[in-house]
């Protein structure tokens, strides 16, 4: 660990001072296309004009041929396009590929000054986020940024899993931490073959209600990634780093989809991904607070004056915990508005 006073310094002579703080910025969907495939490509500036955040996918989802194509695709698409508000993002392939230099060295060299944040796959611990921290340091120095790139892990393997609180503190680079539940399903051996979501065998039922185990007894099908989320989001938000749901694999069914993404925006997360262009607007709709919650957010921030106290409002009590909560939603309703006239309108704010 470095001392506390040297974890703001640069880690490479010439490279630009470590950000003190994560810029909260609208970050509802991280939307991944293939930068290899001429059609996703093509569909790029239309996209990007409509999502917080898109991203060029090198990793898994892109075969083995194309991984030189993909990352060439990128510097193109990232040197011919305005990206205006939305951030621009890439996930690398994974630290023990054989592509992984490369895709750092190119990347940061040709179109670091327009990457916000590189997305790290498969980190097992905080050895993997020192170990690119110090590699980004140089080449940013290298090539003369005058930012530092931020860094995103997934959490996919069960070491990374039990690594999560230390994974989140290991660099002032650190932006944020988003679940992998397919390979993190695969290193737990985890006996689901999706790519999140539920499944119908996780369950609870209710006890029998005479001799017959097998009449009349309800069950409730449980959330198989209730218990990684959760830690995911109190590892992130007890480092000011922000916690994102992954990809939610079952295109067709948009409505699971929705669920998945709205227990995750309940939970804490600040988005989700989306793998398809019908999923854009499934994480819009569910990672902007409603316009009823933010009318009442304003309510009990009105009625509580400085934040203190306690009122009744409509039959409950609010404090100056349920202020916070709250102003939690404001906060986030303000950004969304300022990014989005239409829901500046629909918050009137
Ligand atoms: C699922 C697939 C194959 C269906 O692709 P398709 O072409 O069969 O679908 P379609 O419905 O026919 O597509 C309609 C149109 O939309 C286009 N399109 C389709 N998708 C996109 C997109 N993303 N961005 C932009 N355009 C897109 C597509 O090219 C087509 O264009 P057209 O009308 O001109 O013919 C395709 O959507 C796709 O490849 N999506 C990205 C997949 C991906 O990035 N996977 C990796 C992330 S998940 C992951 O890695 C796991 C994790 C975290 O690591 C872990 O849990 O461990
Ligand atoms: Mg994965």
């Amino acid at each position: 660990m470095r001392n506390p006073r040297a974890f703001l310094r640069p880690l490479a002579v010439g490279a630009p001072t470590p950000a003190a703080e994560i810029p909260f910025r609208p970050s509802r969907m991280i939307h991944f296309f293939d930068p290899s495939n001429e059609k996703m490509k093509a569909k790029v500036p239309d996209i990007a004009a409509k999502v917080d955040i898109i991203l060029g996918n090198l990793e898994d989802a892109v075969k083995t041929d194309k991984k030189e194509a993909a990352r060439q695709g990128l510097v193109e698409i990232a040197q011919a396009t305005d990206f205006g508000q939305t951030q621009l993002w890439t996930r690398v392939n994974s630290l023990d590929s054989p592509w992984v230099l490369d895709d750092f060295i190119t990347l940061v060299t040709e179109i670091g000054h327009k990457l916000d944040v590189i997305m790290v796959p498969k980190v097992e611990g905080a050895e993997d986020i020192h170990y690119v921290d110090r590699l980004l340091a140089q080449l940013e120095a290298r090539a003369g940024l005058d930012r530092p790139i931020l860094v995103h892990a997934i959490l996919e393997t069960a070491a990374g899993v039990a690594n999560v609180e230390e994974i989140a503190a290991a660099s002032p680079r650190m932006q944020g931490i988003s679940l992998g539940p397919a390979d993190l399903a695969a290193s737990r051996r985890m006996k689901t073959t999706r790519v999140g979501g539920g499944h119908p065998g996780y369950l609870v039922r209710t006890d029998p209600v005479g001799e017959d185990l097998t009449e009349g007894r309800t069950t409730y099908q449980q959330d198989l990634w209730h218990y990684t989320i959760a830690r995911m989001v109190d590892a992130c938000t007890a480092n000011d780093i922000l916690p994102f749901y992954g990809p939610f694999g079952d295109i067709k069914d948009v409505v699971a989809c929705e669920d998945q993404f709205r227990n995750a925006f309940l939970l804490g997360c600040v988005g989700a991904w989306s793998l398809h262009p019908v999923q854009i607007d499934i994480a819009k709709r569910v990672f902007s607070p409603t316009p009823e919650d933010v009318a009442h957010a304003k309510r009990v921030v009105e009625a509580m004056g400085d934040g203190s106290g306690a009122v009744m409002i409509d039959g409950k009590m609010e404090d100056d915990a349920s202020c916070k909560q709250c102003l939690v939603m404001l906060d986030l309703a303000q950004a969304l508005a300022e990014r989005d006239p239409e829901l500046k309108e629909l918050y009137d704010l």
